[in-house]
């Protein structure tokens, strides 16, 4: 099944603000993208998900069982990458790699073949005997994603996978997730909505801890239909705007600049309707401020 569901999911932190507010969503097979501005929950959620933190109040279960009351049965199954990842400095990528698999019950023939599986899959075959204290933050994020992928998850939570990879490995990240078969949930938070539009079959956008709007990449696009413009400006005629408007890109031309921007309505005299990209329809829906996305199809 691989199902995630989670019913009415609160967090307060002791010494902090509410990070997560009723939130229900239920999560089926796939790749979902969670999104949201900072501060909006993210880590809080993936981290429970993870059962490495309990809610406040809400239960989480994963296949019908309670994981915050029997975290076991998911951990066996789950792969996670924290948002900020340590490592034992003096162990080699290969010692770390096997001894994450230890930890996760892996022996034998069936540990030597995870290890050497997953350091091809992040392309760190040839470095595999050099300490990680030598590597690069990139190096490590990659394997962040060796380590959670060890035990062949059928559960995979990713907090900020691609922060720090260069755009080959970016690409190659986005591979490696298209290349995962079977039944699995891979559940990834980021910030870089291509890494969203390439990987992702459902996206859940929190914001202030709730659940803003959830629904997939065409639903979303659906949902900003009319609220991307272009227009070509003078600097000053195009700060003006800028005040007033989220702008998703400027390219000077000579003396001019044209403007791509996000508005619920017409933003100026001479700008053109364009089909918006899906950060666009990102922004498009985070401009709705303070309000519930009424024209969102949440599911
Ligand atoms: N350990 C903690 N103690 C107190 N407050 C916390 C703690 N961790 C997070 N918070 C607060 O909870 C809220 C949600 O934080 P969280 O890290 O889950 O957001 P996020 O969406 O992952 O943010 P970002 O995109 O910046 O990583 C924030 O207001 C944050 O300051």
């Amino acid at each position: 099944m691989s199902t995630i569901f989670i019913d009415q999911v609160s967090k307060q932190y002791k010494k902090g603000k509410q990070a997560l507010q009723d939130v229900t969503l239920r999560m089926e097979a796939g790749v979902w993208g969670l999104v949201g501005p900072n501060g909006a929950g993210k880590t809080t959620l993936l981290r429970i998900l993870a059962s490495l933190l309990k809610p406040t109040s809400g239960v989480v279960s994963w296949d019908g069982e309670d994981i915050v009351a029997y975290p076991q049965a998911l951990r066996c199954e789950l792969g996670y990458l924290p948002q900020h990842f340590g490592v034992y400095p003096q162990l080699t990528a290969y010692e770390f790699l096997r001894y994450i698999g230890e930890l996760k019950g892996l022996t034998g023939s069936l540990l030597r073949h995870r290890v050497d599986t997953v350091l091809d899959l992040v392309h760190l075959t040839n470095e595999a005997n050099h300490r990680l204290r030598t590597f690069s933050g990139g190096m490590i994020r990659r394997i962040g994603i060796a380590q959670a992928l060890i035990n062949d998850p059928r559960i995979l939570v990713l907090d900020e996978p691609t922060v720090g990879l260069d755009p080959a490995e970016r690409v190659s990240f986005r591979e490696i997730i298209a290349s995962l078969q079977g039944e699995r949930l891979v559940i990834l938070s980021t910030h870089i909505i291509t890494d969203i539009e390439v990987m992702a079959t459902e996206i859940a956008l929190l914001r202030d801890g709730r659940l803003f709007w959830n629904g997939t990449c065409d639903a979303l696009l659906a949902d900003a239909t009319n609220t991307a413009w272009s227009v070509t400006l003078d600097p000053a005629a195009f700060e003006r705007l800028r005040a007033t408007y989220q702008t998703s890109q400027a390219i000077r031309h000579g003396k001019l600049v044209e403007v791509r921007l996000v508005a619920h309505t017409c933003p100026h005299p001479e700008a053109v309707r364009v089909e918006p990209t899906l950060e666009e329809a990102y922004l498009s829906l985070l401009s709705l401020e303070g309000q519930e996305a009424t024209f969102s199809t949440p599911s």
